[in-house]
């Protein structure tokens, strides 16, 4: 698209957005501002590079076969930097404990240190971002049962416990060195294929294997802890140790930050009704912005009803501050450089929509019990020129206006990815 058209068609929708009391300019600092976590996991499948060659277990799947994977760390924060590329606004990148490197030297779970991610707080410092991370507790022999920090033998708790307590050392590390906090999400497989007669006993084990882990205090300028709960996995559909109502009290009893996976739920609970009520209980919450499909939590996100929601529960309720916005999709089918910038521009997009509503206006009338204003302005403003300022907004910072993101990932693709064999 021509520059000029650009800046034309943004000045028409300026004045649009002026006539109902929004201005455009501060929308667009505001977006700039609003950090997203985009997970490493999306450009290898979850393969990490602790035994890429093993299964991904956990009952967690990333299936498909697009050419062009990520094989070496190297690869993978290439394939990233093409990604960040296309993205505008502010970047972190989400970590697993897998993505670790130790230059061939095999080292286990229960010891994985700060030196081992010294490379990636290097590439995060030049391309001045901030890390997260997540323990990894599947894909290796000791989750081979299905169960973790909840495991009946304690052996095998205790080294989960060492690894999650590794883990927030390397996040507490990561803060420390980039002055941003960094956050651990803790997600845990264990659960149960069929009915399940001792519900309480995992549930049991797995507070206290928690509470062990977070005994040691860390400065919240450096690190916080999260908890992820999910409904069901593949392998675990009848009781998961870790469920919604669990974590929820876990976190607001121990003040730890609650994860909401959009793909954990029932087919038809959202988790944008779940953050204005946990916001007055737990300080802080982590979001992992994914798109549930049937069995599978962990589509590509797209610009439907839901990720808007999100974003404008975020947006209307001045939440930016304590809501950590994360990304959670992987999927092998299509490019995964594409996939991260589909995702993460959808993702931008639902935030600036948000951040375009009048809000105050509709809460006015809401408040005056005037539903038929309410639903009006809110109809009408579904066909306001958003995509006007996304398009200003995207060229403005120098990144890639509507489809011209795609050609540059066929470009990478003909002339990186296809030497990957
Ligand atoms: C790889 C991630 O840790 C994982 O997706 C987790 O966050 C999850 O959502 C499992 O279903
Ligand atoms: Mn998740």
């Amino acid at each position: 698209m021509k520059k000029e058209n650009i800046i034309k068609s943004y000045d028409m929708a300026k004045e649009m957005y002026k006539g109902i009391g929004v201005d455009t300019e501060e929308v667009i600092k505001k977006l700039n501002d609003i950090p997203i976590s985009i997970h490493c996991w999306q450009g290898d499948d979850v393969s990490g590079f602790e035994n890429s060659e093993g299964d991904l277990t956990g009952g967690i799947q990333s299936t498909g076969n697009y050419m062009g994977k990520a094989r070496t760390p190297e690869e993978l924060r290439g394939d990233l930097e093409k990604a960040f590329s296309l993205i505008p606004g502010k970047k972190r990148l989400n970590l697993h404990a897998i993505y670790l490197e130790t230059d061939g030297e095999k080292i286990e779970r229960n010891e994985i240190e700060p030196k081992h991610f010294k490379k990636w707080v290097e590439w995060a410092k030049k391309n001045d971002i901030g890390l997260d991370f997540n323990p990894t507790l599947f894909s290796h022999e000791y989750a081979d049962d299905g169960m973790t920090l909840s495991h009946p033998d304690k052996k095998i708790r205790d080294f989960w416990i060492e690894h999650v307590k590794r883990c927030r050392k390397i996040s507490e590390y990561f803060g420390k060195e980039l002055g941003t906090p960094c956050v651990n999400n803790i997600w845990i497989p264990d659960g149960f294929k069929d009915i399940t007669v001792d519900k309480l006993g995992p549930r049991k084990r797995l507070e206290e294997s928690l509470d062990e882990i977070l005994e040691e205090k860390m400065d919240p300028k450096y690190h916080l802890d999260a908890v992820e709960s999910k409904l069901f996995g593949i392998g675990s559909e009848s009781y998961v140790v870790g469920s919604h109502e669990f974590y929820m009290g876990y976190a607001m009893k121990n003040k730890t930050v609650l994860c909401l996976d959009a793909g954990h739920f029932h087919p038809t609970e959202v988790i944008s009704n779940k953050i204005s009520a946990i916001s007055l209980f737990v300080s802080d919450i982590l979001l992992h912005v994914s798109r549930p499909v049937r069995w599978d939590s962990d589509h590509v996100i797209v610009l439907d009803e839901e990720l808007q929601e999100i974003a404008k529960e975020i947006i209307r309720n001045k939440l930016l501050d304590r809501v950590h916005i994360g990304l959670d999709f992987f999927d092998a089918s299509i490019n995964r450089i594409a996939s991260w910038s589909i995702g993460t521009r959808n993702m931008l997009k639902a935030l600036l929509i948000a951040l375009l509503e009048p809000t105050t206006t509709l809460a006015e009338a809401e408040r005056g019990f005037d539903f038929t204003t309410r639903l009006a302005m809110l109809e009408e403003l579904k066909s306001y020129p958003w995509q006007a300022v996304w398009d200003y907004f995207c060229e403005n910072n120098g990144y890639p206006v509507g489809l011209e993101w795609l050609d540059e990932v066929r470009d990478y693709e003909n002339n990186v990815l296809i030497n990957r064999k």
